[in-house]
């Protein structure tokens, strides 16, 4: 290993910094509004300290855990993330191969930039598939389909983008999405920049359905055998109803401080979700995890697993 070669995540995100346009970074590290959030997720988990018991064998470690009954080397997924290919030509075919190296599930993102074909031949391996829900229903449940087709596991329902966040580094940019190969023949992909602002959220305000509520959760389950997860609880209400819903299991997230600015960092409301849900469905949380104490400390407080952006 040479004395430049990164030992920390924080390491990585100083290298991608250097190596991708501003436009994309700015898209991939950025927040909403004072991204206020964005900064508490990480220091919300440095003001948790760990009191160690001592004289503990430890000389055998075993991090291996089972989600919704699949088995994962370590409690630590992949989180759902869009547009790998404005950070790397093979896009969510290297994150996936990644991921099962890992043997771990990655949870694929609804706005990749690889088909879920392509991830599907890439490489063995558990995944999960997030969706958002478009105004045409026929579109989101076209994708749903393929990918309970092409032998993915789960849905996980992001539950709180029927907006967009509004980010101010791709407003001052003009953020230009890029050509989403999976809706080919469905909607417009052209892709062009706006003479002012972010054509993500010029994007999202046309095609995402706002009008999406728990009545919704039914509607997915009319089109789908997979389990579902709801992705984006902060509060033990929303988790008690994600409950009745039916869901089978809860995503306790910010979604990384990308969305509504000054809501929780999701390590600080973790308990709260634990208690209401009492262990009868499998509660995971992502938001600021960037180091393996964060990952003990949010299994310490209830999680089952975290998911890494
Ligand atoms: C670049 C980027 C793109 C994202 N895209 C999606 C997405 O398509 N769907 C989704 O549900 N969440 C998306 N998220 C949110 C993540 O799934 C996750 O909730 C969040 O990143 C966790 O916080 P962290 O970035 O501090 O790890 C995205 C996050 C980032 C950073
Ligand atoms: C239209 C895709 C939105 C992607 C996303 O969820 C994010 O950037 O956080």
């Amino acid at each position: 290993m040479g004395s430049d070669d990164p030992v920390n995540v924080n390491q990585f995100q100083q290298l991608a910094k250097q190596l991708l346009p501003k436009m994309y970074y700015d898209f991939f590290a950025g927040g909403a509004e004072d991204e206020h959030t964005l900064k508490d997720n990480i220091k919300a988990f440095s003001r948790i300290m760990i009191l160690p018991r001592v004289l503990v064998d430890v000389s055998r470690i075993d991090m291996s855990t089972t989600i919704l009954g699949f088995e994962t080397s370590s409690p630590i997924m992949v989180a759902p993330t869009s547009y790998h290919q404005l950070a790397h030509p093979q896009g969510e075919v290297a994150t996936a191969r990644a991921a099962s190296a890992c043997n771990t599930i990655m949870v694929m993102s609804y706005s990749s930039t690889r088909t879920i074909e392509e991830v599907a031949s890439s490489c063995d391996g558990v995944r999960f598939f997030q969706v958002y829900v478009y105004k045409r229903r026929d579109i989101t449940a076209h994708l749903v389909q393929r990918a309970e087709r092409n032998g993915f596991k789960a849905i996980v329902l992001t539950a709180d983008t029927p907006r967009l966040g509004r980010r101010e580094a791709d407003i001052r940019n003009r953020m230009i999405r890029p050509h989403l190969k999976n809706f080919e023949g469905l909607i417009s992909t052209k892709a062009d920049s706006l003479a002012r602002g972010s054509n993500l959220q010029a994007f999202v305000a046309d095609t995402f359905d706002a009008s999406l509520s728990w009545k919704d959760i039914e509607w997915l389950r009319s089109i789908t055998k997979l389990p579902i997860l709801i992705k984006g609880v902060l509060t033990g209400e929303d988790a008690m109803r994600s409950l009745e819903a039916g869901v089978d299991g809860i995503i306790v997230s910010n979604h990384g401080a990308r969305q509504l600015d000054y809501t929780p960092a999701t390590i600080s409301v973790l308990e709260e979700v634990v208690r209401a849900v009492g262990f009868k469905v499998p509660v995971l949380l992502d938001g600021g995890v960037r180091r393996g104490t964060d990952v003990f400390k949010a299994i310490a407080l209830g999680a089952r697993a975290v998911l890494v952006s």
